[in-house]
C-alpha cells in the first residue's frame, strides 16, 4: 500500500548530490518490471534508498536516473513516495554511462562548487542506513573517495590492484565486497567520466573509474550486510523479512 503523499518542506541544503541509479534493466529478480519499482513494505525499492539519502546532512539535491521507459514510475515515486523533489533523468546504456550522464547533469554546479561531493548509489540497494550514507560522505570530503566495504575474509588473498587504498580496522589494502553509495570529489569524478568517455572506458562501478582516472587513494568505511543488492526474487524475499525483523521503515 502506497503511503499519503507529506508536503515537501524546502529543506535541500548542502553540497553534496546523491545520485541514484535504476537505469538497469533490473528484471532478474523475474517481476516483469525493473526491480527499482517492485513494492518493499509499502513503498517501491528505490523510495527507500531516496530516503535514506534525502535524511542525510549535507546531502543538498538527489538525482534519480532511469529508463525512459520507466519515467512515469519515476514520477510516481517522486510525487507519492519521497519528500523531497527529485531530479528525474534518463540513463545511458550502461552503468558507466548512466553515472556520466549524471554528473553532466550536475556539472554546472559542479563548476560553479554549489556541488562539491557526489554520492552514487545503486537504487538495488534499499536498506542501506543513514548511518553508513554519512560515513562515506564524510570519509569522501576527508580523502577525496570512499566506498563501503566488507571485508571478505573468505577469500583467501588479494592480488595487486585487487584492493582498495585503505579501510577501517586494520584491514588495509585487503581485499573487500564493494558497495554504494560510493562517494567521490564531485569535480574530480567528473574530470574522470568525461577522460573515461573519451577513452571508451566502461567500468564496473564508481571507484573502478576513479582508480583508473585519477590520484585519489579510494578508501573505505565499513559496510553493512543488510544493504545488500537485489538482484534475484529471493532478495526481495530476504529485504522483506530484514524490514519486518528490525522494524525498519523508509521516510
Ligand atoms: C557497484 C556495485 O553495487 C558494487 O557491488 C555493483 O558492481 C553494481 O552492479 P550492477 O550490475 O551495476 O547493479
Amino acid at each position: 500500500m502506497t503511503q499519503p503523499r507529506r508536503s515537501r518542506p524546502p529543506r535541500l541544503h548542502g553540497r553534496a548530490a546523491g545520485v541514484v541509479l535504476a537505469g538497469g534493466s533490473g528484471t532478474r529478480v523475474g517481476a516483469g518490471i525493473n526491480k527499482a519499482f517492485l513494492s518493499l513494505a509499502g513503498r517501491s525499492i528505490a523510495a527507500w534508498g531516496l530516503n535514506t539519502l534525502a535524511a542525510v546532512e549535507g546531502i543538498g539535491l538527489l538525482v534519480f536516473v532511469v529508463r525512459p521507459e520507466d519515467l512515469e514510475h519515476a514520477r510516481f515515486v517522486d510525487s507519492r513516495e519521497t519528500d523531497w523533489p527529485l531530479e528525474i533523468i534518463t540513463g545511458g546504456e550502461t552503468r558507466q554511462e548512466s553515472e556520466l550522464f549524471a554528473l553532466r547533469h550536475l556539472a554546472d554546479r559542479i563548476d560553479s562548487g554549489a556541488v562539491d561531493t557526489v554520492l552514487i548509489h545503486d537504487a538495488a540497494r534499499p536498506l542501506v542506513s543513514h548511518g553508513l550514507v554519512s560515513a562515506v560522505l564524510h570519509a569522501a570530503r576527508e580523502t577525496g573517495g570512499a566506498v563501503p566495504g566488507i571485508p571478505a575474509d573468505d577469500i583467501a588473498a588479494a592480488g595487486p590492484g585487487d584492493s582498495l587504498a585503505a579501510g577501517p580496522d586494520g584491514h588495509r589494502g585487503a581485499l573487500v565486497r564493494v558497495q554504494t553509495p560510493q562517494g567521490f570529489h564531485a569535480a574530480t569524478i567528473l574530470d574522470a567520466y568525461e577522460a573515461a568517455a573519451r577513452d571508451g572506458f566502461v567500468g564496473t562501478d564508481t571507484a573502478s573509474c576513479a582508480e583508473e582516472y585519477t590520484d585519489i587513494p579510494v578508501t573505505w568505511v565499513r559496510g553493512e550486510e543488510t544493504n545488500f543488492k537485489i538482484t534475484y526474487a529471493q532478495d526481495l524475499l530476504l529485504a522483506q523479512d530484514v524490514v519486518s525483523a528490525l522494524g525498519l521503515r523508509s521516510g
